[in-house]
């Protein structure tokens, strides 16, 4: 039927054919929106973006407010060797993002994992590798500068036991190699939000304190950390999918600190080929995670870990499992999966956002400010080795040496 069809047939009923305000579609994206969220989000990566029905789904915003790269904008693919930056892949994201009208986060500029040779094993001394952390941020960050809502700075700084993952950046600088990065990001685009990012931390225990004390470390250097993101890398049925209270009472330990928080690589992994029971378990565990957000108002969005299994990063990493997101391997919606979130999400109430994103990062946010800023050159200098200017929290171990470097750190010999 045409249009003037269609008016005929409304004139004829009494009605007129005037035009009506277009309402958004619903979807994951509108529904977290609604609820007074950011977005809710997917990573994709490049070499998934020649699939044009992927990308579609991917680039609907009534499901996906948000996107991350997967790959794109970590070290080993930005500065695969020293000083030689390459940005193509993760432009490539961000111009999509951007297409799109979706928000960026963008992930991840510190890890001890896809982390090139000449950085791992380069033997650099305290305050080379200092340079060299601050150069890569830097450089980084100024690229996607205005772009980026997030970034996750510094990902997976602990072990599970919550002490200090041994890594290149801990092994030569020590502790403040966090707060030393933190402050290099948040001197090259003061607008983005600065998270730690870690998985294993989504209930409360041993971890998810050590992660509190880095959003207070990084505080206590006078740095600026915005938010933490939660992984949510979770095992059908297990940990992180028990009670929606012990993720309010987990989200709420870190926001208590004065940070948001988010829930940044929601999947949910099962043996495969998952059974209607563990699907019905996975429905169950998607919503807890969804309600524990939606309960918490400084939680801002929940991000997949790509939605489809077709291209889920599951599978070729813990073998034998998987189906691990909302979407099947043929883009197909898991019903049961799909309409748990949209029903944990609810149809409104939260206090919505203002518009829907556009091209760049720098929107008013729902969230109040965070606890703690102050700008790069102006916070405090660490003083345990020339005394005067700190009175923090003691850096270097009782006994041992250090020096007063030329920056607001000193180095722990
Ligand atoms: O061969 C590699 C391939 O192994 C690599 O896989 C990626 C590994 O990182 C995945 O993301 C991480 C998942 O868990 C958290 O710990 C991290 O924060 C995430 O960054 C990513 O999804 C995989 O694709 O990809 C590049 C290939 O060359």
């Amino acid at each position: 039927m045409n249009l003037s069809a269609i008016t005929l047939l409304l004139a004829a009923l009494g009605a007129t054919a005037s035009p009506v305000e277009p309402r958004a579609a619903d979807g994951l994206n509108t529904r977290a929106v609604a609820a007074g969220k950011l977005y809710f989000g997917s990573a994709t990566d490049n070499p998934e973006l020649t699939d044009s029905a992927y990308v579609a789904g991917l680039s609907n915003t009534a499901d996906f407010g948000q996107i991350t790269p997967g790959n794109s904008m970590k070290w080993d693919t930005i500065e695969p060797s020293r000083g030689t930056f390459s940005y193509t892949k993760g432009d490539v994201i961000a111009d999509l993002a951007a297409k799109n009208g979706q928000y960026l986060r963008c992930h991840t500029l510190v890890w001890h994992n896809q982390l090139p040779s000449w950085v791992t094993n380069g033997g650099f001394d305290n305050a080379t590798l200092i340079s060299i952390l601050k150069n890569h941020i830097t450089n980084e960050v100024t690229h996607y500068k205005g772009k980026c809502l997030h970034w996750d700075v510094v990902n997976e700084a602990l072990n599970e036991d919550g002490t200090y993952r041994s890594n290149v950046f801990y092994n030569t600088i020590g502790p403040s190699y966090l707060p030393i990065a933190f402050a290099a990001a948040a001197a090259a685009d003061p607008s983005a939000k600065l998270y730690y990012n870690d998985y294993n931390i989504e209930a409360p225990g041993a971890k998810s304190t050590s992660a509190q004390n880095i959003v207070k470390l990084i505080q206590s250097y006078g740095a600026k950390i915005d938010g933490v993101g939660l992984q949510a890398h979770l095992i059908v049925g297990s940990t992180g999918s028990e009670s929606v209270s012990a993720w309010t009472t987990n989200l709420n330990a870190f926001v208590s600190l004065g940070v948001d928080v988010a829930i940044t690589e929601l999947d949910a992994r099962t043996t495969t080929p998952a059974t209607a029971a563990a699907v019905t378990q996975q429905a169950k565990d998607y919503a807890t995670v969804v309600q524990g957000c939606k309960a918490v108002a400084r939680c801002v969005g929940i991000t997949i870990w790509d939605y489809t299994d077709k291209y889920s990063w599951i599978p070729g990493v813990f073998a034998g499992q998987g189906d691990a997101l909302p979407w099947d391997s043929n883009l197909n919606k898991k019903a049961e999966v799909y309409n748990a979130i949209l029903n944990a999400w609810g149809t409104g109430t939260g206090t919505t956002p203002t518009p829907t994103p556009t091209a760049t990062a720098t929107k008013t946010t729902t969230t109040a400010a965070p606890a703690t800023s102050s700008a790069a050159g102006t916070v405090p200098k660490w003083g345990q080795c020339g005394g005067s200017e700190w009175t923090g929290p003691t850096q270097c171990e009782a006994g041992t040496t250090c020096t007063k470097g030329n920056d607001w750190y000193s180095q722990c010999l």
